[in-house]
């Protein structure tokens, strides 16, 4: 293009974050490495740590809830079209007294999963604070994505699925009902981020733009009908 970009504010865009893939290394196919930063945030207790963990070992923590301390993290490489995708996973507590740490982390996200837990209610009624706190601290262009928690819990669940779907369209992000218990759209929804993020920073020049919204809407799976 003829046309400079336009300048960038300190801190913004996805070369200054990181986000540029690396250059190559010699040998036959060699791809290049996007790395990107994903963080958890919602209420204590919606299964901001299971989730990770599912997505992460293939396994879910039953038994006693051990409330995460200030901030954990992990690491999972994604083959997204042929790159591979590094996310760094981190782990927020959801607890109030921890909350000015994890203020201090939004900065460098490029993507924020929030959660609420379909079987509590005040954990949905939050996530309009929490859209508040992260229009605060968080990256203009951050990626956003709703989760509606503990879908396998049919008979405790108050929270319906229409309403977040209302929520999620009143604010513009796409949405999912997840379960780490039995890992309903667990891989989906890591695999939609890198997806968007790998789009975002490769910008190749034939490829079609990638619509998050619309790559959601078409691989989400119902609770109703599938098992994993
Ligand atoms: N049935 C069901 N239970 C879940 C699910 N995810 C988490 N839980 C349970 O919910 C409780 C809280 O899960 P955590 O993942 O520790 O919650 P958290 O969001 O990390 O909580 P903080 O670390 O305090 O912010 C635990 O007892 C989990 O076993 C799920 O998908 N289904
Ligand atoms: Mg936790």
């Amino acid at each position: 293009s003829p046309h400079p970009a336009p300048p960038q504010p300190p801190g913004r865009g996805l070369a200054r974050r990181g986000l540029l893939p690396q250059s190559p290394r010699s040998g036959a196919g060699a791809a290049g490495l996007v790395q990107v930063t994903v963080m958890l945030v919602g209420d204590s207790g919606v299964g901001k740590t299971c989730l990770l963990v599912r997505f992460k070992d293939g396994a879910f923590l039953a038994g006693s809830f051990i409330s995460t301390v200030g901030i954990d993290f992990r690491n999972k490489v994604l083959t997204v079209d042929g790159v591979k995708v590094k996310l760094q996973i981190w782990d927020t507590a959801g607890q109030e007294r921890f909350r000015s740490v994890t203020h201090a982390y939004y900065r460098d996200a490029h993507a924020l999963l929030l959660l609420y837990d379909v079987t509590n209610k005040a954990s949905f009624d939050n996530i309009q604070a929490w859209l508040t706190e992260i229009h605060e601290y968080a990256q203009r262009d951050v990626v956003l994505m709703l989760l509606g928690n503990k879908v396998d819990s049919a008979q405790d669940r108050v929270v319906k699925r229409e309403d977040g779907e209302k929520l999620a369209k009143e604010y513009g992000v796409p949405f999912m009902e997840t379960s780490a218990k039995s890992g309903l759209n667990v891989e989906l929804a890591f695999t939609a981020i890198a997806k968007e993020l790998k789009h975002r920073s490769m910008k190749l020049p034939n490829e079609p733009k990638f619509k998050l919204h619309d790559y959601v809407k078409k691989e989400v799976r119902g609770s109703g009908c599938c098992r994993s």
